[in-house]
């Protein structure tokens, strides 16, 4: 029924103000209110029409999306849109596009790596978008391993100016997005080799296309890649290759604050960490880990609206049905999730924190924090992204048969998704960094040196590796400092056993390899650590609004609880808790989801979510769903006529036992 709203008597059970939860999602009632406009406006800007996207051919698809992004930009200039209001113009749009790689990676090369100089020369066009940027690092041989690229800028002092080259095939610049149709400049991260030597690897600018006709500059061959995992989804973008041909670009085209080349060739190395190279994908990492907690409340708001929909057995007396969130399993597959979206909310909060105040220190030239935001931006990005891609497919198979349905949103949030736990760093890879940065902290202890930060806790090893966990009944397991306490000992622990296993190596790097499962899941510990922990800082503030602390803390504790249940291993091979202290946490979270389950919907209501934006017949806000998946289905082209195609052709020369006899 249209009009009816379905999952009223969900909304009317719950125990808080929805209204008072929605600014603590969006971060302040500021950040609420440009969300909450931008996301109606491009809900009922026809250009801004997502729900024909499966069906598009790729030609299609990407002229589409150069229309949108085109039109985006074009609001956000004639309505003097702030950088704030753009970005969620954005994201709401829901599309992606060679945009996020112009403001996302491009624009911001420049303004980390760019000298003043540079900056002002290049901004100026960027920021009109009269040239459109890429970020153009990743090579067909390499990703992971950055030192590994093969292209080169070799400097020739006769003309002034660097050779591009790309000297393999396996060197051919290949999945940087917007690369393949679209840019006309790049940021090339190439060898730079002067008078004969390898100075490793830096970035530079350069021009791809004539910004008259958009053909490729001589000496540049370029393409597309090729379609990609899903139909729609992320085939919007134009991932492409690029190969140069000893192709010039002059001197000062080296984006030189981190190191400089002279006219005579000489090569002026700074006395900034060289790792500053990579520090655009430190700042993309860090808004990934905000998006995670988007794109898993997406998937979680259309499964327990569903839930709520849904019914199935447990009638009597042929009266109505259940309705499948009330079945505990249900609701142990699906509140872990609703959980973990407002975990990585306050975490992303955290991290951009952590983030800006890096960024203020190394204008001021201080190092010091450079590697907890490497370790914390790398190790949160891979927890989170892999956490929500699970629970993405998840939240599908919670929906049943109908979460397999393009029309349920799901597919396609599943396939734009799942890229995530590779760009911007392969997952394991990344890990692998934190491992590195946790050895290091151990083999530290004691020297005096005390671990800050996110590793403060390993200051406390001496208690943290004797301590037993204090818990003696289920309510224990609502004391913040014995949850804390838990989630410390089995990191710090995990840690220390790495640490004492190496150190049976002879060679480090070699006993690294060796270790390197080991080590991924320490890492893994720590970064769980580091979530729990800032959900614990966060209800542990002043939160306004009815209700809504006490809902916060349920889902804090179910958060914790659940990984505590998942990796049970761990801690129970740690000795960081007993089998009687898991069976009790278990208990504690039957508890937390009985008192989560009347509050579910309104908490998902709190992402306020347009239907445009969720694009989920399952998730409509008003849970009328049967009747819309019908729509849906008649909207297929296959039911266009009543015959299908083919059937002269195919089906009835098959019933009628009549095609022509087979050849071999
Ligand atoms: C006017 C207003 C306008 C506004 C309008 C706006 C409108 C439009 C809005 C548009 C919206 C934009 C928003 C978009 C936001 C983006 C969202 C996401 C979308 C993303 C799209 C996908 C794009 C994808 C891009 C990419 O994938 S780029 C390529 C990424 N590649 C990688 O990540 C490679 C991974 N590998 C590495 O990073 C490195 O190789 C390595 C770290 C694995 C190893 O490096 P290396 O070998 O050098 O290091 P070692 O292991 O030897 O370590 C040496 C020491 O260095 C430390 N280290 C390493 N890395 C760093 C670092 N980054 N920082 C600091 N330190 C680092 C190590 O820890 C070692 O330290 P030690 O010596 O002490 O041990
Ligand atoms: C959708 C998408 C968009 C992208 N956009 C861009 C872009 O705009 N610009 C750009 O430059 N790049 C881009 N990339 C490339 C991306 O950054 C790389 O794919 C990513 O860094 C992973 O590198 P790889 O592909 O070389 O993986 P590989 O390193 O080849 O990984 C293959 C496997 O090897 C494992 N592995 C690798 N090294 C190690 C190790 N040391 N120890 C243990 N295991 C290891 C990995 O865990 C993985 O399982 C994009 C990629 C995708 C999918």
């Amino acid at each position: 029924m249209e009009g009816v709203d379905h999952l009223a008597d969900e909304r009317n059970k719950a125990e808080f103000n929805v209204d008072d939860m929605k600014i603590i999602w969006a971060g302040s009632r500021h950040a609420f209110d440009v969300s909450n406009r931008i996301s109606r406006f491009v809900a009922t800007d026809p250009v801004f029409e997502k729900s024909n996207r499966a069906l598009m051919t790729r030609k299609e698809l990407f002229k589409n999306t150069l229309k949108k992004s085109v039109y985006a930009w074009k609001i956000i200039k004639e309505l003097r849109l702030s950088d704030e209001e753009g970005i969620k113009l954005r994201i709401f749009m829901d599309q992606p596009g060679f945009l996020d790689l112009h403001w996302g990676m491009f624009v911001p090369a420049i303004k980390g790596q760019g000298t003043e100089e540079q900056q002002q020369k290049w901004l100026s066009l960027a920021n009109k978008m009269q040239i459109i940027g890429c970020y153009a690092q990743t090579e067909l041989g390499h990703g992971s391993n950055v030192q590994g690229l093969e292209t080169t800028a070799t400097f020739d002092p006769k003309t002034d100016q660097f050779i591009m080259h790309s000297p393999t095939q396996t060197s051919s610049k290949w999945w940087p997005g917007g690369l393949g149709k679209v840019s006309t400049h790049a940021v090339v991260y190439a060898r730079l080799i002067t008078n004969g030597k390898d100075h490793g690897v830096h970035g530079f600018i350069v021009q791809l296309r004539s910004l008259d006709d958009h053909s490729p500059l001589p000496g540049i061959t370029i393409g597309d890649i090729g379609m990609k995992f899903g139909n729609g989804a992320y085939n919007s973008m134009d991932n492409g290759f690029l190969m140069f041909n000893q192709f010039r670009i002059p001197r000062d085209q080296m984006l030189m604050r981190l190191s400089k080349v002279t006219r005579e060739g000489k090569y002026i190395a700074s006395d900034v960490p060289r790792q500053l190279v990579y520090g655009t994908m430190v700042s993309v990492r860090q808004t990934i880990v905000s998006k995670a907690s988007d794109a898993l409340a997406r998937a979680v708001c259309i499964a327990t609206r569903y839930s709520a929909v849904r019914r199935q057995f447990g009638s009597e007396n042929g009266g109505i049905e259940t309705q499948v969130i009330d079945y505990k399993t249900q609701q142990n597959r699906l509140f872990p999730l609703l959980a973990s979206a407002y975990a990585f909310r306050f975490v992303g909060e955290w991290l951009k924190w952590l983030y800006t105040d890096v960024t203020q220190r190394l204008e001021a030239s201080d190092f010091v924090t450079l590697p907890e935001a490497h370790a914390c931006t790398a190790g949160l990005k891979s927890m989170t992204t892999s956490a929500t891609s699970d629970g993405i497919e998840e939240c599908r198979k919670l929906c049943g048969g109908h979460g397999y349905l393009w029309c349920s949103g799901l597919p396609e949030l599943f396939a734009v998704y799942v890229p995530a736990c590779t760009y911007e760093g392969d997952n394991v890879v990344l890990q692998l960094q934190v491992a590195r940065f946790l050895m290091k902290t151990v083999s530290q202890l004691g020297s005096g040196k005390a671990p800050a930060g996110t590793t403060a806790y390993m200051g406390r090893a001496q208690h943290l590796l004797q301590c037993r966990s204090g818990v003696q009944k289920a309510e224990d397991w609502l004391n913040p400092s014995m949850v804390l306490e838990a989630f410390e000992s089995r990191a710090l622990r995990m840690a220390i056993t790495c640490a004492k296993n190496l150190s049976k190596f002879e060679n480090q790097e070699q006993g690294f390899s060796e270790l390197l499962a080991d080590l991924v899941e320490a890492a893994i510990a720590h970064c769980q650590l580091i979530v729990v922990s800032k959900f614990i800082a966060k209800i542990e503030g002043e939160i306004e609004g009815k209700g809504v602390k006490k809902q916060l803390k349920n889902l804090c504790y179910i958060y914790a609880l659940h990984l505590l249940h998942k990796h049970l291993g761990d801690f129970l091979s740690t000795n960081s808790v007993t089998p009687e202290q898991a069976s009790l946490a278990s208990h504690q979270l039957r508890s937390l989801y009985s008192q989560v389950r009347p509050n579910a919907v309104a908490l998902v209501d709190a992402f306020d979510y347009t239907d445009h934006y969720l694009g989920s017949v399952l998730g409509r806000y008003d849970g009328n769903v049967y009747p819309k998946l019908f729509e849906e289905a008649l909207k297929d082209p296959l039911n266009d006529s009543v015959v299908p195609d083919g059937y002269h052709e195919y089906i009835r020369p098959l019933i009628k036992q009549n095609f022509p006899s087979a050849k071999l």
